[in-house]
């Protein structure tokens, strides 16, 4: 039998938000008993800077979560414990190895609840922290938008997650739209598959755009100095001083220590759906699909344990399992395959594929601009000092860079400190970043159909429908073709976005 097309509801989807909740997250818990949580964090970026933030984490009373009544509630304290864990970890010069119990305790019960790792996932610091500066104004404008939480009190960390907040809200129509490409290729309809998939291409093209504002308000060297190291994981963190992972500690003789990935963009589920719908493949990097084991016609891929797999354990529960239901639909790749003699077929199913990967060829320049060009400094700054134009500030925890553009002496701490840049540079999930970024990039093409293949010129497109949740544009992702990063002094040249791995060979 034919698996059935997931309904949204069944796994706590919105048909307007996708994988954002309905309403905005909870902006604060209203009993009192969490009192000393909310009290610590209205004042975290103040904490950070001035390394106060184990003390004041190390006078917290043990909570327990038994006062949280809702979903909400506990999604809002869930959140406050990655930030507080975090905070605790990376907020000093060295790295600390253990948490205690009043974040470990209510972290970990909280995380089995939720289904989701006690750890600052994409739902701590994007999903579930944000607010509407104007309720009645839509929510896939950034400038509407506010972080509830931030490690730095800075607006270049809010707008880093606040970004994926708004590719959230703008990308969630696309997902009943292409439920619905998919019934229709269940019942042959190619009309309707096809003007499913024009409209998806534009609106992964109106994503791409987003994607270009992270430069507006966030700056590379505050991100990779002052904002970068707090959401490190303590998975493959040897170099960055956690060689044996993070030991939660709750007084327990069963304790021990654990290894989670770091917060990750990979953890979105949108992208992910996209994947699976386009019946995109990702294997382990520096591997290649292997011709020889062929996947079932018209079912997913069996899974490859890929990076990008791997991070659907750091998803809430009910989306790894919608993900999981709709990895077992037969995708919209195997029936425009079935149907490639029809040229307006493959050629929208192509141009979905071209679309998705200029978001990932566009995502590559900016981690070049925001990871690998800091790092390049700081490394240069290390090597050379007597060569660096002005005087690098002190090393500062937590304040690290915000003020000067110069890395800070010594390099940083952490994910930005030089023994972590000199083992190569890694992502927060902890992979080697760029060639991973490039599979991931040249997959996304490589399961295009016939020679329908649009040029990238020819994949712009004309108006679409507008958005329920408010976004009206004529998308026109080549307007921006020129989009290069500013220039980046010794960093090499980064115009050529698709330049693959070469990036991190230094
Ligand atoms: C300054 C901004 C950003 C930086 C520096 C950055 C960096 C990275 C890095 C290093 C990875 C590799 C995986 C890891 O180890 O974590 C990654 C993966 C990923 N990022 Fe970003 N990212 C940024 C913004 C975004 C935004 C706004 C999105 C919006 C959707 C995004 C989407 C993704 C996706 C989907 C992946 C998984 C790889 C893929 O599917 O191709 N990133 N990012
Ligand atoms: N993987 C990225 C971090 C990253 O992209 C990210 C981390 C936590 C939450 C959201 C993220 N991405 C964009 O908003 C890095 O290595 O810097």
């Amino acid at each position: 039998m034919i698996p059935s097309i997931p309904k949204l509801e069944d796994y706590g989807l919105s048909a307007n938000y996708g994988f954002l909740p309905e309403h905005p997250p909870l902006a604060r818990l209203e009993n009192p008993y969490y009192a000393p949580w909310e009290t610590l964090l209205e004042n975290l970026g103040l904490l950070v800077k001035t390394q106060k933030v184990r003390e004041w984490i190390d006078a917290l009373p043990i909570l327990t979560q038994d006062g949280l009544v809702s979903e909400v509630e506990q999604r809002r304290a869930y959140m406050m414990l990655g930030f507080m864990a975090h905070a605790y970890i990376w907020g000093g010069i060295n790295a600390c190895e253990r948490l205690p119990p009043a974040i470990s305790i209510p972290f970990l019960s909280l995380s089995e609840t939720l289904q989701i790792p006690p750890v600052a996932t994409y739902s701590t610091v994007c999903l579930w922290n944000y607010s509407l500066r104007d309720p009645s104004k839509p929510v896939d404008d950034p400038e509407n938008l506010e972080s509830l939480l931030t490690f730095t009190g800075t607006e270049d960390e809010a707008w880093f997650y606040l970004i994926s907040v708004a590719i959230e809200a703008r990308g969630a129509p696309t997902i009943p739209l292409m439920l619905e490409a998919m019934r229709a290729a269940r019942d042959d309809d190619m009309q309707t598959v096809k003007d499913c998939l024009n409209i998806f291409s534009s609106r992964i093209e109106d994503l791409t755009l987003l994607l270009k504002r992270m430069h507006e308000k966030c700056r590379p060297h505050v991100f990779y100095f002052g904002i970068r190291p707090f959401l490190a994981g303590s998975k493959r963190m040897a170099e960055a001083g956690l060689p044996k992972g993070v030991f939660y500690d709750t007084g327990s003789d069963d304790d021990c220590y654990r290894e989670y990935s770091g917060g990750s963009n990979a953890q979105s589920s949108l992208i992910q759906t996209f994947d699976i719908i386009l019946g995109i493949e990702h294997y382990p990097t520096g591997q290649k699909k292997d011709p020889a084991v062929s996947s079932l016609e018209g079912t997913a891929p069996p899974p490859k344990h890929n990076f990008i797999q791997e991070m659907r354990k750091y998803m809430p529960g009910p989306h790894r399992q919608f993900l999981e239901h709709l990895c077992l639909v037969p995708n919209i790749r195997s029936y425009t395959e079935s149907r490639r003699d029809n040229s307006e077929l493959t050629t929208a199913y192509n141009k979905c594929l071209r679309a998705l990967e200029q978001f990932r060829a566009t995502h590559k320049t900016i981690v070049a601009r925001y990871i690998i060009v800091p790092a390049s400094r700081a490394k240069q700054a290390t090597l050379y000092p007597e060569a660096s134009k002005t005087a690098p500030i002190r090393n500062i925890a937590g304040s690290m860079a915000l003020e000067s553009e110069s890395p800070p002496a010594g390099g940083g701490r952490g994910l930005a400190s030089n023994e972590a840049a000199r083992n190569g540079l890694k992502g927060t999930g902890g992979t080697q970043l760029m060639p991973f970024l490039e599979q991931s990039r040249v997959e996304t093409l490589a399961v295009a159909i016939g020679d329908g293949m649009p040029t990238k010129a020819e994949s712009s497109t004309t108006p679409h429908p507008p958005s329920p949740n408010g976004f009206v544009k004529t998308c026109k992702v080549n307007e921006f073709e020129d989009y290069t990063p500013p220039a980046v002094g010794m960093a090499g040249s980064w115009e050529d976005n698709n330049d693959g791995g070469g990036l991190c060979s230094y």
